[in-house]
């Protein structure tokens, strides 16, 4: 395994401009997330990304991927002089990891956050230790995926999404002001919150959505026991808005059970809404059924563009395509010599008596219509 590189001590009066020539991060946790973070410093000029891994597979993995400079299985040694610390694993970790790191001998003017969904309870745990000359700054950047590990870490995954940053009253606004500094890599816009207020909004943007993602393909899957065509069938409506139901099970758990009482009010509303459909339909009142798409659709035609809230945008078609040989390598082959560069292609069913669904995905807009061009000239049905 790669050893920690000896590095450089900054000179304490040193502008941070000059500091960040000589600054050592510690990721604690290289996953989606943090390894996402450290893929956005990595290569900056000298910064030195350090991870720790509770495995030795996964600590040599986020170094083969190039993910992190070196990577410990020593929490001792990943946190020895580092100036940031990244605490990224599961939530239900955090507390424990936040406790350890402030037991460990830490260097002057250390700055601790984590990158957490929820903020209220490690907030309280940073509140109950002595930081002496170094401090905990919690975060939360508002950007990820249903993938999860190193393996899916980008340092695309940020960019112009939020990052929530959650400082007590009393922290200094230089030290925020550093942190800011160094994620201003991740291209994502930092914004400062109070924790509780946090997780009231983001339980209800992004938490909530989680468990009705779930809780729908568990319905449909049930019903699919009885009768395969449910799968079959299941069109784009079903699947643009089930794509989170594929997360990370530990991830997750985690989260809602951190942020139950916002979400156990979350969902009691949630009902409301169920209870007042039900009402409509058996009523038969369209006027009322009516105004909630129009209500509905006003307010989600205000969202921010892509990429700007909790949940993502992705860049894919959708094209029937028939099941015979060469067909995909027919595409591809157009895509590429018209210069459209696609980052992934997936067939998601493929049978003989029935067309084949391609998904294909793209990093961005332009690409996405280029190919859609391309695609449509071909006399293929695409759909977005
Ligand atoms: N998945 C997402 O879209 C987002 C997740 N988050 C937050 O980021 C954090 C990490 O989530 P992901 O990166 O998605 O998960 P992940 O599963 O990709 O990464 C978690 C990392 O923690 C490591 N880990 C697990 N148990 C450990 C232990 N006992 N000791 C040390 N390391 C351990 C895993 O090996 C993995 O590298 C979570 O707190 C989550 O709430 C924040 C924003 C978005
Ligand atoms: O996959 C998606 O679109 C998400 O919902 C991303 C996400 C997941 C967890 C977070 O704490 C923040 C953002």
């Amino acid at each position: 395994m790669a050893q920690v590189r000896a590095r450089q001590q900054p000179e304490r009066n040193e502008p941070y401009e000059a500091r960040l020539t000589s600054m050592k991060i510690a990721v604690i946790g290289v996953g989606l997330i943090g390894g996402s973070l450290a893929l956005c410093f990595r290569g900056k000029p000298g910064l030195e990304l350090v991870g720790y891994s509770n495995r030795q597979d996964l600590a040599d993995l986020s170094v083969e991927l190039g993910v992190v400079d070196s990577a410990t299985l020593s929490l001792e040694e990943a946190v020895q002089d580092a100036d940031f610390i990244f605490l990224s694993t599961p939530v239900g970790l955090l507390e424990t990891y936040l406790e350890q790191v402030h037991a460990l001998p830490l260097k002057k003017g250390c700055i601790v956050t984590d990158v957490g969904s929820t903020k209220d309870s490690i907030a309280a745990k940073a509140r109950q230790l002595d930081w002496e000359d170094a401090c905990f700054i919690g975060g939360h950047p508002m950007a990820g995926s249903e993938r999860s590990g190193v393996q899916a870490a980008t340092s695309l995954l940020f960019e112009n999404a939020y990052y929530v940053l959650t400082p007590e009253p009393g922290t200094d606004p230089a030290r925020i002001a550093a942190l800011t500094e160094l994620l201003s890599h991740t291209r994502a816009k930092v914004i400062c919150l109070e924790p509780g207020q946090h997780d009231e909004i983001v339980g209800a943007i992004s938490h909530l959505p989680h468990i009705i993602a779930v809780a729908l393909v568990n319905q449909i899957s049930g019903y699919h026991d009885s009768n395969p065509l449910y799968r079959t069938l299941a069109a784009g409506g079903f699947r643009d808005i089930t794509r989170i139901a594929s997360s990370d099970p530990v991830v997750w758990r985690d989260i809602l059970l951190n942020n139950r009482f916002n979400l156990l009010k979350l969902l009691r509303d949630w009902n409301v809404q169920v209870e007042s459909f039900i009402d409509q339909l058996e009523r038969e009142d369209g006027e009322g059924i009516s105004a909630r798409f129009r209500d509905a659709g006003d307010f989600r035609d205000e969202l921010p563009e892509r990429r700007k809230g909790a949940i993502a945008k992705t860049y894919d078609l959708y094209l029937d395509v028939p099941d015979h040989p060469g067909i995909i390598g027919r595409i591809t082959t157009e895509l590429g010599s018209q210069g459209v560069n696609l980052s992934n292609l997936q067939i998601i069913e493929s049978r003989e008596d029935v067309p084949g669904l391609m998904r294909l995905s793209f990093r961005d807009e332009i690409q996405m219509e280029r190919a859609r061009k391309v695609l449509t000239g071909l006399e293929f049905d695409v759909y977005a």
